[in-house]
């Protein structure tokens, strides 16, 4: 899959863009600040429906603007598609095809990305909710319907909240209404749950040997997801759900002390393990690194199995940041079959060849202009 033609307006630092892109690397050049990583994040919004580095969409909004549009061209199946994103302090509307799609869940998927920025370094070290993010957006890309359980329990989620907060300060005592949404909670927590349990069971199955490949051998990664609730992957649903619900059973007095719901797929976390160490605690930097890259080419690999197309990939910054040896890795990895984007201030530290063989854009103060 790639990205023909991306069209911008209003969107951050720039006023007007459109620009052409080839099924290749394409090497996004200038100087701090000027826009790079905009556009990056412009692709990665248009294929989303929202930003990797920031959960206020208004900031995507040029200032003084009132809406903020992004378009593209994608080639997917062979086949293209157009995809169109507005941005306006109401909210943002999707078109697929030229149709508004109702749901933002029908129209995430359309064009897949994969990005890779410095920031995803925080994904072994950073803190539990960077890692719940990175399951729910890459599950999302590839079903409709996780995003919809996804957005399903946030609402009871909140709901329940809500209820556990009224106990907490004694204006309820009537702890019907919280069975009542203990229960749905719990249907809708094991399917999220089952869904991360396989997503895991896939993306360990790519990153371990790609992590061995990196390290030479020498290291062996293990993924595994860490539940707030006792749940195994070979329980059914209805077993699942009976864990669950005996969680909250022996934690309801704790709940209502508290005034919120203390387990569930919005507790979880991921863990990391290199040689049976954990990552997070024990590895180095370089350790951290490399596991952040096998994930990241792992989910590639991923999407191309269960979607048949590869995803589109975007490198915001961090390409000249990888030492030869795990950049020639990546570089090898993506070879003549992902479209991948690149940003940098300068193409020192950049493999030579695949600089000779990229599409350069030089971009100035939110304007770009094609180099070859
Ligand atoms: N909503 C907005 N409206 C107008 N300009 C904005 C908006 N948001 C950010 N900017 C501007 O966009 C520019 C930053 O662009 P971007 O983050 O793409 O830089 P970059 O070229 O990737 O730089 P670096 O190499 O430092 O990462 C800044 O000048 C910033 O002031």
């Amino acid at each position: 899959m790639f990205i023909k033609e991306l069209t911008l307006k209003n969107y951050r630092n720039y006023d007007e863009l459109d620009i052409h892109f080839e099924n290749k690397v394409n090497v996004i050049l200038g100087e701090n600040a000027q826009g790079k990583t905009n556009v990056m994040e412009a692709i990665y919004v248009l294929a989303m429906a929202k930003s990797h580095r920031t959960s206020n969409d208004k900031e995507l909004i040029r200032w003084d603007q009132e809406y903020a549009k992004i378009e593209g061209r994608v080639e997917k199946y062979n086949t293209s598609s157009s995809l169109q994103l507005v941005i306006s302090k109401k909210g943002k509307k999707a078109k697929l095809n030229f149709l508004e799609q109702q749901k933002l869940s029908q129209y995430v998927g359309a064009m897949n990305v994969i990005m890779f920025a410095p920031e995803d370094l925080n994904l072994v070290k950073g803190s539990p909710q960077v890692r719940r993010r990175f399951i729910d957006m890459e599950i999302g890309q590839v079903s409709p319907i996780y995003l919809h359980d996804l957005s399903r329990y946030q609402k009871v989620l909140q709901q329940r909240n809500h209820y556990l907060k009224l106990l907490q300060i004694r204006k309820q005592t009537d702890q019907a209404m919280l069975d009542v949404l203990t229960i749905q909670l719990c249907e809708v927590a094991a399917k999220i749950i089952k869904k991360r349990l396989q997503f895991i069971n896939q993306l360990q199955k790519w990153a371990e040997p790609i992590h061995s490949g990196i390290s030479r051998g020498l290291e062996s990664l293990t993924i595994q997801y860490k539940p707030s609730v006792e749940v195994s992957e070979d329980q059914d649903m209805s077993k699942m759900i009976e864990v669950l619900h005996l969680k909250f059973d022996k934690i309801r007095e704790k709940e209502i002390d508290r005034g919120v719901t203390l387990a569930g797929p919005h507790r979880d976390d991921l863990e990391f393990f290199v040689n049976q160490r954990d990552v997070q605690t024990y590895g180095s930097q370089g350790q951290q690194r490399t596991t952040a890259l096998s994930l990241k080419l792992a989910e590639i690999e991923l999407i191309h199995a269960e979607i048949g197309e590869y995803p589109i990939l975007l490198l915001d910054d961090v390409l000249s940041e990888l030492d030869d040896y795990r950049q020639s890795h990546l570089l090898n990895t993506i070879q003549g079959k992902v479209q991948t984007f690149v940003t940098t201030t300068s193409v020192e530290g950049i493999d030579h060849q695949t600089l000779n063989e990229a599409a350069t854009f030089h971009i100035e103060a939110g304007k770009l202009a094609v180099d070859k």
